[in-house]
């Protein structure tokens, strides 16, 4: 298990046709829901006033990480910050993330 905080701030062109921006917003919340069911995306949060989240993943590598971002149907849309997250040795919940 590999816990990832990332950042995800979406800037759709102002010309693209209602349709297709409808059309990607609903093929980005399908995607996004199926992750969040495995587990993977295990948390997603809107950034009060912004188009933008914070997420977190829990995946098995970097390389799933990247996969599961670069398969995002707002990809091309979006800037992504990822901040890997490690074990606090005083948070008292730690022993739930060594397993
Ligand atoms: O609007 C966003 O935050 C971008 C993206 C993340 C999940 C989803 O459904 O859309």
């Amino acid at each position: 298990m590999m816990l990832f905080h990332v950042r995800m701030d979406v800037r759709l062109p102002h010309d693209l046709a209602p349709e297709a921006r409808a059309e990607i917003v609903a093929r980005e919340k399908a995607y996004s829901q199926e992750l969040q069911r495995t587990g993977k995306w295990a948390h997603l949060w809107r950034i009060v006033g912004k188009h933008s989240n914070y997420s977190i993943f829990d995946v098995e590598s970097n390389d799933e990480l990247h996969t599961i971002l670069s398969g995002l149907p707002l990809f091309p849309y979006m800037d992504i910050h990822v901040t890997p997250l490690a074990t606090h040795p005083s948070y008292v919940a730690a022993a739930d993330h060594e397993r």
